[in-house]
């Protein structure tokens, strides 16, 4: 049906992403999964496509945080979508600002892979400290990380740690962390997965400990809102606990509406009796503070229990973090 409705489509479809092997990827696999629904749509008939530029792949110089923030990996991806020159984008979820232009809609969300992050050891590193938290880094270690959410949690667990700036896609990372002395990094576990490197990671971390970003390891596609051909396609592909885990993450940030300056991680599962346990976590940049808080209920009300736990943080963090 949806297949049908989609081939009144103008064709090629043309599908938009960032230039980087891992958007590529996660592109390839959407039309895998679009494919499997709906086997007419499988192959390159239907689908052309587009990688875009971003700002934040461009400038790698500086922090996410000095040069705008979060939407610099979607403003272009936005533009192209309302210029009609892309049909839908696929993006890494947490990168997507939670509040979309107007005449742009967040239409499906595939099955989340691993949301956790993982630490990476420089190649030849010294022996990590047994016991500690962040057990797999050395005393003193060097920690290569531009998240202020990642910096907040290492320098709060272990402040003998220092952490540094380091950017560009994980590729670059790792080189860069090869290269240039750090004795690690981290990064998301699902990047490293899905670009097959899994490997490389010493530990990966208990994301009710140390929280991931808000729709981490989720992959999710944009279509203008008035596109019904591509919404209809693209509701048959979503997944439902990818779509509630991702509204209650996203509805504790839009609550906490913090700059990107301010470390907010959120991290949602599914038990085993249908509950949604949320965690959230707000910090200050040092580790100085750090306020973590996890919350159930039901499936259904994903969005209250994101939007309630980021009012109870927002109101116990000391004032200076939401300033
Ligand atoms: N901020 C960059 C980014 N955006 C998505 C991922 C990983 C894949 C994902 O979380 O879906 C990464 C790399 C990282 O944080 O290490």
């Amino acid at each position: 049906m949806s297949g049908i409705a989609v081939r009144a489509h103008p064709a090629p479809l043309r599908i938009g992403t960032r230039a980087s092997p891992l958007a590529l990827w996660q592109a390839r696999h959407f039309l895998g999964v679009v494919g499997g629904f709906c086997p007419m749509l499988r192959g390159d008939t239907f689908f052309e496509e587009c990688a875009l530029s971003t700002a934040g792949d461009r400038i790698l110089d500086r922090r996410l945080a000095e040069i705008g923030g979060k939407g610099l990996f979607a403003k272009e991806i936005h533009e192209a979508l309302l210029d009609r020159r892309i049909d839908f984008a696929v993006h890494s979820l947490k990168d997507l600002e939670t509040e979309l232009p107007a005449g742009i809609v967040l239409a499906c969300t595939l099955r989340r892979e691993d949301p956790r992050d993982a630490i990476v050891l420089a190649p030849g590193g010294r022996a990590g400290l047994p016991g500690a938290p962040f057990a797999a880094l050395p005393a003193g270690a060097v920690v290569g990380t531009s998240s202020v959410r990642r910096q907040s949690q290492l320098l709060h667990a272990r402040p003998d740690l220092r952490v540094e700036t380091i950017r560009g896609n994980v590729q670059t990372r790792l080189r860069r962390l090869a290269e240039e002395g750090f004795d690690a990094t981290m990064l998301a576990f699902a990047g490293l997965k899905r670009l097959g490197m899994d490997e490389v990671a010493s530990a990966v971390l208990d994301p009710e400990e140390i929280v991931p970003a808000a729709g981490q390891g989720i992959v999710g596609v944009t279509v203008r809102a008035d596109d019904t051909a591509l919404l209809d396609l693209l509701a048959a592909v979503e997944d439902p606990a990818a779509r509630a885990v991702a509204t209650a993450e996203r509805a504790l940030l839009a609550a906490l509406d913090g700059s990107c300056r301010t470390p907010i991680g959120g991290h949602a599962r599914i038990l085993m009796d249908g509950a949604l346990y949320l965690t959230g976590l707000i910090a200050r940049p040092d580790g100085s503070f750090l306020l973590r808080r996890r919350v159930s209920g039901p499936v259904a009300d994903a969005e209250r229990i994101g939007r309630e736990l980021g009012a109870a943080l927002r109101r116990d963090a000391p004032a200076d973090i939401l300033a």
